[in-house]
């Protein structure tokens, strides 16, 4: 069987580097393009050098038009207005995708969700193992636990992240809002300052730290009198979340369209 070629978008950033150490070290895939924002002084750098992983005879490029005919799938870890824009050009070319990019607006969301009737799209905030097992153990608590606590959704990532709460946090409080019977946009709090009044039970607060190196920490509290629930996952390295993407990217390469998350890459969704 052939190698699937993976083109990383933003391959200068925090998680471009991971992934393309990620696809270096995964079997079956292979690096075939890396692009980067128009300006950046990085273009033209080998992006396996900048990974720290050796050249690997692919130089970053500032237009996705360009290399089209270079992979078969592109992860993108970039941001809203890049990935929407990259979304385009995969979509013309017949391109699969692998988003992990987060702090989209409904319309952001509706595009993806249109682009995929047209092609494979892998979209989830969390690509990691442990994240999407979370999901899981958190959707049983809910049903578990009901009406009967408070829930509260704590984040932590490091100072550079633009974005909050994380996608991550937020899909937290849908799987527990939807396992609760709640619309999300009626029952989330974000963030609390002032004369609150006492808490009404059915909301689910979100709470953001920004600091640091952090990588990505959640903890989600059911809290009740006498006892506390707490579900927690820690990322303590980006490979965890390049890793998945890179697994991600392998199965997609096996679908021609339809929109899919790591529930279904995992195989968790009938768990
Ligand atoms: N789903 C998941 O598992 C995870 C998701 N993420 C998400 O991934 C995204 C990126 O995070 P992170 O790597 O920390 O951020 P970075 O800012 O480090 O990386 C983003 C990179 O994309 C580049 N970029 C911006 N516009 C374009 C463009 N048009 N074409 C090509 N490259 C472009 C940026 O360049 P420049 O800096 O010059 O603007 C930067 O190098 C965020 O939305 C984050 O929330 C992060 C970790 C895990
Ligand atoms: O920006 C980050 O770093 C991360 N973003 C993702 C999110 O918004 O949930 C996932 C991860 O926690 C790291």
């Amino acid at each position: 069987m052939t190698d699937i070629r993976i083109a990383v978008a933003g391959a200068g950033g925090r998680m471009g580097r991971a992934l393309v150490q990620a696809v270096t070290e995964a079997d079956g895939v292979v690096l075939g393009a890396a692009t980067e924002r128009a300006g950046s002084s990085l273009l033209g750098t080998d992006a396996g050098e900048l990974a720290g992983v050796g050249a690997l005879g692919v130089t970053l490029v500032a237009e996705l038009a360009t290399v089209l005919d270079d992979f078969d799938v592109l992860i993108d870890f970039t941001a809203p207005a890049a990935t929407l824009a990259h979304l385009e050009l995969c979509r013309g070319a017949g391109k699969r995708m692998v988003i992990g990019t987060t702090g989209f607006d409904e319309a952001g969301r509706a595009a993806i969700a249109a682009a995929a009737e047209s092609i494979g799209i892998v979209f989830a905030p969390n690509m990691s193992v442990g994240v999407n097992l979370t999901f899981k153990l958190l959707d049983i608590a809910a049903r578990v636990l009901g009406d009967e606590v408070d829930i509260e959704i704590i984040e932590a990532h490091h100072r550079h992240k633009v974005d909050a709460p994380s996608g991550t946090a937020l899909r937290m409080g849908e799987v527990v809002a939807e396992a609760l019977g709640r619309d999300l946009d009626e029952v989330a709090v974000y963030g609390r300052e002032g004369h609150t009044g006492a808490r009404e039970r059915r909301t689910i607060g979100f709470e953001t730290i920004r600091a640091g190196d952090v990588v990505g920490e959640h903890s989600v509290w059911f809290a009740a009198e006498g006892e506390r629930v707490e579900i927690a996952h820690k990322a303590s390295s980006r490979m965890t979340f390049a890793s998945g993407a890179v697994r991600a990217a392998g199965w997609i390469g096996a679908r021609a369209r339809g929109q899919f998350d790591m529930q279904d890459v995992l195989g968790l969704r009938d768990y």
